[in-house]
């Protein structure tokens, strides 16, 4: 039997005691505040935003959405990320990505304090991880090793694949499941024999970016698999990374797309948006 692992109710839960620490922030005349920057008119990213906002709303938390034309310079979203860095009143800032092309990425995630960097992205805050005394964390992994918390799961000495090496889940995952004394091992788009290597996983994470890409060929029979993908179908169906029809069975632990690994990401921005703000108190 597989267990599915359900984001929306373990985020609703973070989110209740979030909401406690909020009020109690409020009672000592902080406001805690969220700058989100959306820039362009990417469907999938007005989704992701608009559940922030409204995640923020019920929190408590002070959500300052920005919208911005396609249009936009570099230099414009620096001079803004500028002004909310001085801002005392500002606990955290995030930039929605992709952004669009003309945009470097790097330089924006870079101009972001580190001290506001809910996103975790900065390379600052990956310097931190990556020596296991972490600031901020990457969401979406963050979420993950949330999840393994709450089903008991003790990544100790287990066999963990990472499918996929980008800066916002594959890299930072991976040092996480280090930092939690897995044996982890990453593969990518270019990694020879991906099926057999998956299979020798007890933890298997796939941020592929391709649509049910993973079928119980590559799954281990009772492993715990994270599906990070957020596709569309030929039908345009929200589908994973993982083929859940096929893995479910197969699996011992499974997370569904949707209500799997999404909420969890917005649930760790708002937890890291509380702490910043629980900091301004010291
Ligand atoms: N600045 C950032 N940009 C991006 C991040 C990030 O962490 N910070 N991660 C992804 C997108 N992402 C967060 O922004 C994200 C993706 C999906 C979800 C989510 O809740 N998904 C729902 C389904 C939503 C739908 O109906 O389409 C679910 O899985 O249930 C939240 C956040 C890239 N950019």
């Amino acid at each position: 039997m597989t267990v599915i692992m359900n984001g929306n109710e373990l985020s609703k839960k973070i989110k209740e005691n979030l909401r406690l620490r909020a009020t109690k922030l409020k009672e000592q005349n902080i406001e805690p505040s969220l700058v989100v920057v959306l820039v362009g008119e990417d469907p999938a990213s007005q989704v992701y935003v608009r559940n922030k906002t409204r995640a923020a709303e019920q929190i408590g938390i002070n959500a300052i959405d920005i919208r911005l034309p396609e249009t936009t310079t570099e230099a414009e979203i620096l001079d803004l990320i500028a002004k909310y860095n001085a801002d005392e009143t500002v606990h955290g800032i995030l930039v929605q990505l992709p952004l669009p092309k003309h945009i470097n990425e790097d330089r924006i995630t870079q101009a972001i304090s580190p001290l506001k960097d809910v996103d975790g992205f900065h390379p600052v805050n990956m310097g931190h991880l990556f020596m296991n005394e972490p600031l901020a964390l990457p969401c979406t992994p963050h979420g993950i090793m949330e999840f393994f918390k709450e089903y008991n799961i003790d990544v100790t000495g287990k066999n963990a694949v990472v499918i996929g090496r980008s800066n916002i889940v594959g890299r930072p995952m991976a040092a996480l499941l280090l930092n939690a004394n897995a044996t982890v091992t990453v593969t990518h788009s270019r990694t020879q024999n991906l099926k057999e290597i998956a299979r020798e996983a007890d933890i298997l994470v796939v941020a592929i970016g391709r649509g049910e890409f993973v079928d119980a060929d590559y799954v281990k029979e009772g492993a715990v698999v994270i599906d990070v993908g957020m596709n569309r179908n030929a039908a345009g169906k929200l589908v994973g990374d993982v083929d859940f029809a096929s893995v479910n069975g197969k699996a011992g632990y499974l997370t569904p797309v949707p209500r799997g690994v999404g909420p969890m990401t917005i649930a760790m921005l708002m937890q890291q948006t509380i702490e910043f703000a629980e900091r301004s108190l010291n």
